[in-house]
């Protein structure tokens, strides 16, 4: 049945919900989809990923037709595993910062008490220096805060990792697999060697060296679904996905806002900064995703929403009919923290409040302004790390925004191009399973979805007072 037009299933594993949709293997083109909601919050038991799927899965028809699926997901999570496969604890999200200090003091451990040093040497080892975000920094903080769940612990693996394994006939945590995309988020694997860096995973865990998935290939068939033959690929990181649902190559710049705030860009060597405001990740096909991730982005539309008691279509409505630059107000978006500028305890602020700027405009254009000055942070960072910029694509949740996509090319100082609404890391994952089950050397070329392009006048002065701004509060 499957073998005359074969299906394929993409699993976008996010923060805030699971989708799943389902394409023809040969043209990409959309057959079914649906999505179900993950639980609130930055620590969660795995298990709801699970039924989540379990439910995205049935509201997309089913998928007995499917003869091969991926799973992209939500980077960086703590999935503790003990020696029957048993979930130690709830995992700590990417947006959990409760292992900022863990952060701090591995850099300055592996600096020999130095943070320039540490700093250097972590880029030099893994292309990262650790925040909060990262799996390392949570593992010294489970060491800390929870040795005898550290003990416990036999392996430790991803979102992703953890649900393909889930989906899979095999049961052992001996058997989890990942992929170089998400593994390079780690802060322990290195995408410049292809290589774990035991012992740092070692130093993260004091002294402890749980088992740690197998990389594999960006094709690889990793094993089967469970009860099926349906083939399953390795899957990958939820940025490393995107970019392969939009077919990026060098000279595209990614912004995604969802959850998070992504600025990543495809290119065919690695990246270490020192600075660790970009991160040296690998993509999905085998080539480098340098990346800067702020913590706080559709949510700061979601919550300017709430405050002012409006839809989003409203709040576009109130940001388009607000002058540029709001009249000085500025709204720094740190709301949950923040990880680019890492300012993990920091909050958010509105300063330049008068008669003339209290009004529901006006801070509807300062949130999305202020989301905007902090993506444009994100393409100058990887810009100054020597990436080219041909194309910049808008995606996730918050590009439905008509604001944001009028808004963006000013404030970017560049045209912007929007692809329709989509679940583009679900389709990446779909087109990596579409790989996997062809065992070709590259990607089927799927047909892209025409873009709209936006242009705009810069808006000048708008980023230079948001940078005033946020160095006068430094968010706190
Ligand atoms: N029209 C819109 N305007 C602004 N934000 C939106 C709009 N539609 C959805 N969102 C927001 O986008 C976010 C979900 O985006 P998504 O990329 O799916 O996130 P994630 O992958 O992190 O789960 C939610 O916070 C949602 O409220
Ligand atoms: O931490 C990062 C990237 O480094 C985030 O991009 C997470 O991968 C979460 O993604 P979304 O749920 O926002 O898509």
């Amino acid at each position: 049945m499957t073998a005359a037009r074969p299906l394929v299933a993409g699993v976008d594993t996010s923060t805030q919900a699971c989708k799943v949709v389902i394409r023809d293997a040969a043209t990409g083109q959309l057959v079914r989809s649906g999505r179900a909601a993950h639980p609130e919050g930055t620590a969660v038991a795995p298990g709801a990923w699970e039924d989540a799927f379990t439910a995205a899965a049935e509201a997309a028809g089913g998928l007995d037709d499917v003869a091969a699926l991926s799973v992209g997901g939500q980077q960086h999570g703590m999935v503790c595993l003990d020696e029957h496969g048993a979930v130690v604890r709830d995992a700590l999200l990417w947006n959990d910062v409760r292992s900022a200090g863990a952060a701090a003091d591995l850099i300055t451990e592996l600096g020999g008490g130095d943070e320039a040093t540490g700093r250097r040497a972590w880029a030099d080892a893994v292309g990262v220096v650790p925040v909060a975000s990262f799996t390392a920094t949570k593992l010294r903080w489970l060491a800390d805060a929870e040795p005898e769940n550290a003990d416990r612990t036999a392996a430790v693996c991803l979102p992703h990792d953890w649900l393909t394994w889930r989906l899979s006939a095999h049961r052992g945590p001996d058997t989890l697999v990942t992929d170089r995309g998400d593994a390079s988020g780690t802060a322990y694997w290195s995408a410049r060697t292809g290589d774990y860096r035991f012992d740092l995973l070692e130093l993260a865990m004091r002294g402890r060296r749980p088992a740690v998935p197998r990389v594999a290939g960006p094709a690889e068939q990793v094993g089967v679904l469970a009860g099926t033959s349906a083939v399953l690929g390795p899957g990958t990181g939820d940025n490393a996905a995107a970019a392969l649902g939009l077919a990026a190559r060098p000279g595209d710049v990614i912004v995604s806002i969802g959850t998070s705030g992504v600025v990543s860009a495809v290119t065919t060597t690695a990246v270490a900064d020192a600075t660790g405001t970009v991160a040296g990740f690998a993509d999905a096909t085998g080539n480098h995703l340098p990346l800067v991730a702020t913590m706080n982005a559709a949510r700061v539309l979601d919550a300017a929403a709430a405050m002012l008691g409006v839809d989003h279509a409203t709040l576009s409505d109130l940001a388009l009919s607000a002058p540029s630059g709001a009249d000085g107000l500025v709204l720094v978006p740190y709301l949950e923290g923040e990880r680019t500028p890492n300012l993990p305890h920091a909050t958010g602020a509105v300063h330049g409040l008068t008669l003339r700027t209290a009004t529901p405009a006006h801070v509807a254009r300062a949130a999305v302004e202020g989301l905007l000055c902090g993506l444009a942070d994100g393409i100058e960072a990887v810009v100054a790390r020597g990436v080219a910029v041909e194309r910049v694509l808008l995606i996730g949740g918050a590009a439905r925004s008509p604001a944001v996509q009028q808004l963006a090319p000013g404030i970017f100082g560049r045209p912007v191009l929007v692809p329709p609404p989509g679940e583009y890391v679900a389709d990446g994952a779909a087109r990596q399973a579409a790989w996997a089950l062809s065992g070709a050397a590259e990607p089927s070329e799927w047909a892209q979805p025409g873009m709209r392009q936006f242009e705009a006048a810069p808006a000048t002065g708008v980023r230079e007072r948001y940078a005033e701004v946020r160095g006068r509060t430094d968010g706190q």
